[in-house]
C-alpha cells in the first residue's frame, strides 16, 4: 500500500547555522496520526513546513499519496495549492468578517476539488464532527478560543484532504480546554479516517493524540514507534529524559547479557537494566528510570535495594520522595492522597525492565 506521506533523507539548511532538518526519514500510512516531538528549535516545525511546501527542502524526497511533492536534486517542487493538504496552526487562521457556517464553506466554493455533493451537507456534518453544530449561523468573532480553533479544523477536515497537517493547534488555549480538545481531537480525525502529521513540544499530547511518535533532537529524528514504546523503551537517552525518565543513575557496564547489562553502581551496588545501544564491558554507562517506577519499601525478586528518604515533598495527590542510593540521588514518586513512607532507611526495588542502560558521553563516572 502506498504511504500518505514518504519522508526520504530529507535535510533543510537554512542560510546560517547547523541543518535545521539533518537526514530526517518516515512514513505515515493512510489513516495514522504520526506526532513529532521534540524541544523547541529541534526542527519538527520545519519538517511540518516542508511537507505543506512552505519551505524549500535542500536535499531528500517528500511525497504524498503517489506523487513526489519535492525533490530538489530533480529541481522538483510542487506547490502548497497543488498539494491537497489541510492546515491547522497555533493560531486561529478564521476569516474574522464571516460566520462560522461561511467560514468552514469557503474552501469547499474555493478549492478546485470539493468532491462534489452539496456544500450545505457537508459543512453541517463537519459542524456536528467538531461539536459546533449549534454555532453555525454566529459570527467567527463571537466564540472563544477553542471554538475558534475548532472552526479552523473543521475548515481544514471539510474538503477532506489526502493529509493534515497540524503545529501545535492547541498551544494557544489555557490548559483544561487544551485538555478537552486534545481528547476530541484524536475522536475527530479517527471518525474522519484522516492522515494526520501533528508538530508539539507537549509529551501528553503526542501520547494521547499519535499512533506513532517520533522524538526529535538537533535535525535528527531519534526515535519513531507507538507511545507505549516510547514510554517503555526509549531507544536513547535522550528520548527517556525528554519523555519524564528523569532519575539517572551513573556505573560502568560489568557484564552483557543479551539485551540487557549488569552495571556497577559503586557504593549502591549492582544493578541489571534494559540496554538498546551496544554496551560493551567495562563502558561508563548511565542508567535512566521514571520516578513512578521506583517501588518504595519493596523488596522485589531483583534490582532490590536499600536506600534511604531525605526528603518528601507532598502534592495533596502524590508523593514525591528524594531518596539517597550509595551516594546518588533518586526521586520516587508515590500516587495517592496519602504518603506512606517515613524518612530513614527504606528497601526499594528499580524493576530491571523500567531500567534503561545507555552509553555516557559525559565525564563523570563511578569508580
Ligand atoms: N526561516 C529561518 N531562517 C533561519 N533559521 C531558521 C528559520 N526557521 C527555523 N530556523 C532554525 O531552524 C531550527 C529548527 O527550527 P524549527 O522551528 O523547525 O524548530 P521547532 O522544533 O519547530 O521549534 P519550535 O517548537 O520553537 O517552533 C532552529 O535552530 C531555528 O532557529
Amino acid at each position: 500500500m502506498t504511504s500518505a506521506l514518504l519522508i526520504e533523507d530529507l535535510v533543510k539548511q537554512f542560510a546560517t547555522g547547523k541543518p535545521a532538518v539533518d537526514g530526517v526519514s518516515f512514513d505515515v500510512p493512510a489513516g495514522e496520526i504520526v506526532v513529532l516531538l521534540g524541544p523547541s528549535g529541534c526542527g519538527k516545525t520545519t519538517t511540518l513546513r516542508c511537507v505543506a511546501g512552505l519551505e524549500h527542502p535542500t536535499g531528500g524526497r517528500i511525497s504524498i499519496g503517489d506523487r513526489v511533492v519535492s525533490e530538489p536534486q530533480r529541481g522538483l517542487l510542487v506547490s502548497p495549492r497543488e498539494r491537497d493538504i489541510g492546515m491547522v496552526f497555533q493560531s486561529y487562521a478564521v476569516w474574522p468578517h464571516m460566520t462560522v457556517r461561511q467560514n468552514v464553506a469557503y474552501p469547499l466554493k474555493h478549492r478546485r476539488k470539493n468532491g462534489g455533493g452539496d456544500i450545505n451537507t457537508k459543512v453541517n456534518e463537519t459542524l456536528e464532527l467538531v461539536g459546533l453544530g449549534d454555532y453555525a449561523e454566529r459570527p467567527v468573532t463571537s466564540l472563544s478560543g477553542g471554538q475558534m480553533q475548532r472552526v479552523a479544523l473543521a475548515r481544514s477536515l471539510v474538503y477532506r484532504p489526502q493529509l493534515l497537517l497540524l503545529d501545535e493547534p492547541l498551544s494557544n488555549l489555557d490548559a483544561k480546554l487544551r485538555i478537552r480538545l486534545r481528547d476530541e481531537l484524536r475522536r475527530i480525525l479517527k471518525q474522519t479516517g484522516m492522515t494526520g502529521l501533528y508538530v508539539t513540544h507537549d509529551q501528553s499530547e503526542a501520547v494521547v493524540l499519535g499512533d506513532r511518535i517520533g522524538v526529535m533532537k538537533d535535525g535528527k529524528l531519534l526515535q519513531m514507534a507507538p507511545p507505549a514504546e516510547i514510554y517503555n523503551r526509549p531507544a536513547d537517552s535522550f528520548v527517556a529524559n525528554f519523555t519524564g525518565a528523569s532519575n539517572i543513575l551513573l556505573g560502568k557496564v560489568l557484564a552483557r547479557n543479551g539485551d540487557k547489562a549488569t552495571i556497577d553502581l559503586g557504593a549502591a551496588g549492582r544493578i541489571e537494566a534494559w540496554t538498546p545501544q551496544p554496551l560493551a564491558v567495562g563502558d561508563k554507562a548511565r542508567v535512566a528510570l521514571r520516578a513512578e517506577n521506583v517501588r518504595l519499601g519493596e523488596k522485589g525478586p531483583a534490582n532490590a535495594f536499600s536506600g534511604r528518604v531525605v526528603e518528601r515533598r507532598y502534592q495533596g495527590m502524590q508523593t514525591v520522595y528524594d531518596v539517597e542510593l550509595g551516594g546518588q540521588r533518586l526521586e520516587a514518586l508515590e500516587l495517592g492522597t496519602a504518603a506512606r513512607h517515613n524518612d530513614g532507611e527504606i528497601p526499594l526495588t528499580l524493576p530491571p525492565d523500567q531500567c534503561w542502560a545507555y552509553r555516557d558521553e559525559g565525564a563523570t563516572s563511578v569508580e
